[in-house]
């Protein structure tokens, strides 16, 4: 089998589950965190995994254009160049060229782009997207597709996601076959209902070992996100895994393990802990903000990390008021493990046929916080 999935319990439309790959298992729902450039930003890998976290994401755009697919595959591929020998996601790049790169020019071909980093032309194409996702070793790879920005008019979307189906052939006959390795799919349709139906039904055709929703977090809003999934999750087979890309806050990943999402990433408790936000069980918290700066107590008491266990939110806030390099590492450190925390709640809470319950408790805890 080339990605393995363990279907272990139901409550509702959600699932508890394991995810199973050549570099090891993914309990189930599970967030993923980003990875982009090789390195879950401000954390060394043993950091990552002390968390609880079990996969982690690199993403074929950037590691092209440095330090170059064929120079990671030299090095022994992503789990040995990052040192991170548990599964690996990749993303195929085509959301990235969209909102990253300069001069692009998309057909049927694929993507010409120039590189954001040096302005060097590049080429991705379905087949060399799968390609370079093979050179860096990932256990789940993503199918290069289009993912369309919110407000593109109805045939445009259709159009695109067309291409994208079309691309999803040539990923697939791209891909060399291994066990523990798998290519998703990844369904398009923007915010309409028909085509987001005929792209998930042409994919399911295709057989892939697990599915994404893609074109989703584009800014469309939480209750357009969640009537999208209430539409598309159903037309996904239920043996095989649902991954939600690029999802998101606390309240959209349990709204969308609610409506049968396995797999979640999102840059949010990275990219947050380098600008002062920390998620905690009592909301939101700006470390920055002047109350904090002789507070003693912990960020979050409810926190089980070693952050919250060791320092106070007065050292927190000032280190980061001192532009200190501990700061950002500290913060991402304890929001990476509040996530996996998160999924911990979630996973735990299925398994006992009791979600709603637990999910009303975390949408209670969210509505307070101070931001
Ligand atoms: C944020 N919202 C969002 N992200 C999205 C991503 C990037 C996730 C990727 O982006 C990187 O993080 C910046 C991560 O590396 C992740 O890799 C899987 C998407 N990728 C593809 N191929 N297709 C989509 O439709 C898509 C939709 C998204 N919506
Ligand atoms: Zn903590």
């Amino acid at each position: 089998m080339s990605i393995g999935f363990q279907l272990q319990a139901r409550d509702g439309a959600a699932r508890r589950g394991v995810v199973e790959t050549a570099h090891g298992r993914v309990d189930t729902p599970a967030f993923m965190p980003v990875g982009t450039a090789a390195t879950v930003k401000a954390m060394r890998p043993q950091d990552v995994a002390a968390t609880g976290a079990q996969m982690v994401l690199g993403n074929t755009y950037h590691l092209m254009l440095r330090p170059g697919a064929e120079t990671v595959a030299e090095l022994g591929g992503l789990h040995r160049f990052m040192a991170w020998p548990g599964p690996i996601l990749t993303d195929s790049g085509g959301y990235q060229v969209m909102s990253l790169a300069k001069l692009r020019k998309i057909d049927e071909r694929g993507v010409r782009f120039r590189s954001h980093i040096d302005g060097s032309k590049h080429e991705l194409t379905p087949e060399g997207a799968v390609e370079i996702q093979d050179l860096l070793d990932a256990d789940i790879a993503m199918q290069l597709d289009e993912c369309p920005a919110a407000g593109r008019p109805r045939d445009e979307v259709a159009d695109s996601m067309q291409l994208s189906l079309r691309w999803a052939e040539r990923c697939r006959a791209a891909f060399r076959e291994r066990a523990g390795y798998g290519l998703f799919a990844i369904v398009q349709g923007g915010m309409h209902d028909d085509l987001r139906r005929e792209s998930a039904h042409a994919l399911t055709g295709m057989d892939f070992p697990g599915y994404a929703v893609g074109g989703l977090a584009v800014g469309e809003g939480q209750a357009e996100m969640f009537r999208v999934l209430d539409v598309t999750v159903p037309e996904l087979p239920e043996a095989k895994p649902r991954y939600l890309m690029g999802v998101g806050r606390p309240l959209d990943i349990v709204g969308a393990v609610e409506r049968g999402i396995d797999l979640f990433d999102c840059v949010l408790p990275t990219r947050s802990g380098r600008t002062a936000q920390a998620f905690t069980h009592g909301g939101a918290v700006n470390i920055r903000n002047a109350r904090h700066r002789r507070d003693p107590r912990p960020l979050d008491p409810a926190c089980g990390c070693g952050v919250c266990s060791t320092f106070s939110r007065a050292y927190l806030h000032h280190l980061i008021r001192a532009g200190e390099m501990l700061g950002p590492m500290l913060l991402t450190e304890h929001n990476v493990f509040f996530y996996q925390t998160l999924m911990h709640r979630l996973r735990d809470a299925i398994a006992a046929g009791a979600l709603a319950d637990e999910a009303a408790r975390i949408r209670a805890e969210q509505a307070a916080g101070d931001i």
